[in-house]
């Protein structure tokens, strides 16, 4: 982790989602749909509201089994794992930022990093050296509770603990739908920073044209499959 690397096309993907075909009541939601992520890379999918972006979301987490179609997760098809392997792989190998942090208030930041650790069972002897060090990096201050924290440094924090794990491929929701538009832009510039700094591949849900235009490449949900976006207006 920490380390710097070559172009993201020389790079193995981390996250190949082919001919995904799912439906919710009866109305069809992906209809054929593909991606491919690689190491170093940032994705922003776009889209209109209902599209089913975040589903997207709970097909590449294993929370939602797609109809048809596979999702490979650094080259394990995530729909044919058990349920305990399911849960290994995402503890591993992926990193998830939440609109709103979703961080445990009451717990201290560090404390919210570490735990994400222990979760994941991934608890070595330098984890809270390492967590305090990612949040150091990250410009997030020291507190008792995480509630004492503005909302840019709650998303921050939230980065941290999806970070923590060394994350292959990181996974964010309207990240910075919740927040002012100065910290947004921080918080933006931070997050497509992440696939170079820390060799993961990035996969950014937004409704925000000037975040998605931020990405390496944006690609827009509109009935059931992705198509790449190559003018300013993307939603
Ligand atoms: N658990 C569920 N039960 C029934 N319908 C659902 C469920 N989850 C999602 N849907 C429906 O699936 C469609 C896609 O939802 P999804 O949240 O993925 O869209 P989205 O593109 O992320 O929307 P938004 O931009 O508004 O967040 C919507 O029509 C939604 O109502």
């Amino acid at each position: 982790m920490g380390t710097a690397h070559g172009a993201a096309k020389d790079s193995q993907p981390v996250l190949e989602i082919a001919r995904l075909q799912h439906a919710i009541g009866g109305s069809i939601l992906f209809d054929g749909l593909s991606l491919s992520l690689r190491a170093g890379e940032s994705i922003a999918v776009t889209g209109p509201s209902g599209s089913g972006k975040s589903t997207l979301l709970s097909c590449v987490l294993g929370l939602i089994k797609p109809r048809a179609g596979s999702v490979r997760v650094t080259g394990q098809d995530i729909t044919a794992l058990r349920r305990s392997q399911l849960i290994s792989l995402r503890a591993q190998s992926v990193g998830m930022v939440f609109q709103f942090g979703e961080l445990l208030p009451e717990l201290s930041p560090l404390d919210n990093v570490v735990l994400a650790a222990l979760l994941a069972r991934r608890k070595r002897r330098d984890t809270r050296k390492r967590a305090q060090k990612l949040l150091d990096d990250l410009g997030v201050p020291n507190a008792v509770t995480s509630q004492e924290l503005s909302g840019g440094e709650r998303q921050r924090t939230a980065v941290a603990r999806a970070l923590i794990n060394e994350p292959a491929l990181l996974l964010a929701d309207e990240p910075t739908g919740a927040l002012d538009t100065e910290t947004r832009d921080r918080t933006a510039d931070l997050l497509f920073g992440l696939p170079r700094e820390y060799s993961c591949g990035l996969l950014v849900v937004t409704h925000d044209p000037g975040i998605a235009a931020r990405a390496d490449r944006t690609l827009r949900l509109a009935a059931g499959t992705l198509e790449p976006v190559t003018s300013r207006a993307v939603t």
